[in-house]
C-alpha cells in the first residue's frame, strides 16, 4: 500500500537519523497500514508535549485540512484551546488566523510571510508549527509559524494581543558572527577591510542602517543603509532591528535581515557597532564573539580622526568626548571576549587573525550547501524530533519510496530572523530491498 496520508502518535522510542533505514521503513510500514479509524483517536490533541501529527491535504474530510470554496488550501492546527488556520490562496503570501474557543480573534502576524504555494503540510512542534510548502524552491520550502516561542511571548506582552511570528527554515548552522567595537577612529573599519580583502569568501559585512548623511565616497546599501529617522524609528517598532543606538548624535542599527543575509551566503558575519550596540547584541539570542579595539593613546586617536578628514571640528570633538566613555566601558564591562590594541596596524591585524583562527590559514573552497528537494506529492509524519517525509512518485514504472528524514532536534534562532539548525537525510527506498 502506498502511504498517502499518515498520522502518528509519537512512540516513546525515538527514531533518530541514525535509525537504520530498513528498520525505519519497517516501522513506518506498520504504522501506515493501520486502519484509518486510528485517525479519530488523535483529532483532539493539545499542545505541550508535542503530540505528533500531520496535516495533509490528501485526506479529504479530515479535521485538520480545510478546503474552502475557492479552492484555497488551508490547514488547521489545534494548540490547546486555539486553532491556527494557515493558508489561503487569495493573497500573495500564506497567512494565519486564529480561533479561540471557537471564536475568531484579532491576530498580529510578525516576520516575513512565505509566498503562497499549492498546498502545504503543517506539523506541530513544541512551540511552533512547521510548514512544508509543496512545489516550492529548495530554499523556500521550509517555514515556521511560531505560536509560543520566547519571542512570541514577549511580543504578546508588548502588543497586548494574540501574536504569531513567521520564520524561514534553513538547513545547517550559520558561522558564529563577530562584533567589533571601539572608539571612532581607532581603526575598526581599516582592520575589517584588510580581513575582507584577504579572505573575501570567508567574511561578510553586516550593513548597518544610519540616519547620518553619507560621506562623499560612501554608497547606500554598501557602506550603510542611509535612512530617515522617522522611517528607522518605525522599523525599530516593527521589531526589524537586532540592536540600535544613538551614536554621536545619529541613530545607527543592525537589522535582523542584515545579519541573516550574510549567514545565508555561508559567510561569517562581521558587525561593526558601538559599545551600546554590543551590549544589546550580548543580551540578544545571537551567539557572537565580541572584540574591542583600543587606541594606544587619546592623542593618537585624535590624530587618526583628524587625519581621516571626514568629520567637522565639532564632530571630532564630540567623537573624542564619547571615546573616553567607550574605552572605559569596553575595557571594564565584561561585554567583550577579547581586547586588541591597535598601535601598530600590521601587528593588530595579525592578532585579530589569530583570534579568528586564521593565522597560517589556507583557504579551501567551500562545499555546496545541502539543499532539500521536496517533491510535489508527499505525506508527512512525525516521530519525536524527526519529520518523516514520504515522497510519492507517480507516473514512474517502478514505484519509488524515497524518504526524507528532517531532523528538527537542534533548531537555532527563529523569529524575527531565520530558523537554522535543520538537518536532513534522504533514504533511498530501493536500496533497502523488499520489506
Ligand atoms: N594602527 C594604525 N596606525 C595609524 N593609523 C591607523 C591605524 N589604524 C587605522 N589607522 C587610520 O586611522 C583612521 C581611522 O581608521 P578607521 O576609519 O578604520 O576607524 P574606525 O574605527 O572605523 O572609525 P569609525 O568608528 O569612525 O568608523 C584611518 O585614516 C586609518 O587609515
Ligand atoms: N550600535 C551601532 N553602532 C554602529 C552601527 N554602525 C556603526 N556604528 C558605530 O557608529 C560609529 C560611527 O560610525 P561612522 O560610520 O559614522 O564613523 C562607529 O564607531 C560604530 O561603532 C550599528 O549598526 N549599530
Amino acid at each position: 500500500m502506498k502511504v498517502h496520508s499518515l498520522i502518528l502518535v509519537a512512540p516513546s522510542s525515538a527514531a533518530s537519523l541514525s535509525l537504520h533505514p530498513k528498520l525505519l521503513f519497517r516501522k513506518l510500514k506498520t504504522l501506515s497500514t493501520r486502519d484509518d479509524t486510528r485517525l479519530d483517536s488523535v483529532k483532539d490533541f493539545s499542545m505541550g508535549e508535542a503530540p505528533a501529527f500531520i496535516l495533509q491535504g490528501l485526506q479529504k474530510g479530515f479535521d485538520n485540512v480545510l478546503e474552502s470554496k475557492g479552492g484555497a488550501f488551508e490547514t488547521a492546527t489545534v494548540v490547546g484551546d486555539k486553532k491556527y488556520v494557515i493558508g489561503g490562496t487569495d493573497g500573495e503570501t500564506l497567512s494565519a488566523r486564529v480561533k479561540i474557543l471557537g471564536e475568531w480573534v484579532n491576530l498580529v502576524e510578525l516576520g516575513t510571510k512565505p509566498i503562497s504555494c499549492n498546498g502545504h503540510s503543517a506539523v506541530l512542534l513544541k512551540d511552533r508549527i512547521l510548514i512544508l510548502k509543496k512545489n516550492s524552491k529548495p530554499d523556500d520550502c521550509i517555514w515556521f509559524l511560531e505560536v509560543d516561542t520566547q519571542f512570541v511571548k514577549a511580543q504578546k506582552k508588548i502588543l497586548g494581543t494574540e501574536v504569531v511570528a513567521w520564520s524561514k527554515g534553513v538547513i545547517g548552522n550559520a558561522e558564529k558572527p563577530f562584533v567589533i567595537s571601539g572608539p571612532s577612529g581607532v581603526g575598526k573599519g581599516t582592520l575589517i577591510s584588510m580581513l575582507m580583502t584577504e579572505f573575501p569568501s570567508m567574511f561578510g559585512f553586516s550593513v548597518s542602517h544610519t540616519t547620518r548623511a553619507p560621506r562623499c565616497m560612501e554608497k547606500d546599501g554598501i557602506h550603510y543603509h542611509f535612512t530617515q529617522k522617522s522611517v528607522m524609528e518605525n522599523e525599530i517598532k516593527d521589531g526589524k532591528f537586532l540592536e540600535f543606538a544613538s551614536v554621536h548624535g545619529n541613530l545607527y542599527g543592525t537589522s535582523v535581515e542584515a545579519v541573516e543575509q550574510v549567514s545565508d551566503s555561508g559567510k561569517r558575519c562581521i558587525l561593526e557597532i558601538d559599545v551600546q550596540g554590543a551590549r544589546s547584541v550580548r543580551a540578544s539570542s545571537l551567539e557572537a564573539m565580541f572584540i574591542f579595539i583600543c587606541p594606544p593613546t587619546m592623542e593618537e586617536l585624535e590624530k587618526r580622526l583628524r587625519d581621516r578628514g571626514t568629520e567637522t571640528e565639532e564632530q571630532v570633538q564630540k567623537r573624542l568626548r564619547n571615546a573616553q566613555n567607550e574605552i572605559e566601558q569596553g575595557t571594564s564591562s565584561g561585554i567583550f571576549d577579547h581586547i586588541l590594541h591597535n598601535d601598530n596596524l600590521q601587528e593588530c591585524y595579525a592578532n585579530l587573525k589569530k583570534l579568528l583562527g586564521l593565522d597560517n590559514c589556507v583557504t579551501s573552497p567551500k562545499s555546496a550547501p545541502k539543499e532539500i528537494n521536496l517533491p510535489m506529492d508527499h505525506s508527512v509524519s512525525k516521530i519525536d524530533d524527526k519529520i518523516i517525509i514520504n515522497c510519492i512518485s507517480s507516473g514512474l514504472e517502478k514505484e519509488s519510496n524515497n524518504m526524507i528524514l528532517l531532523d528538527v532536534s537542534s533548531l537555532k534562532g527563529g523569529a524575527p530572523g531565520r530558523t537554522r539548525g535543520l538537518d536532513f537525510k534522504v533514504i533511498d527506498g530501493h536500496r533497502n530491498g523488499p520489506m
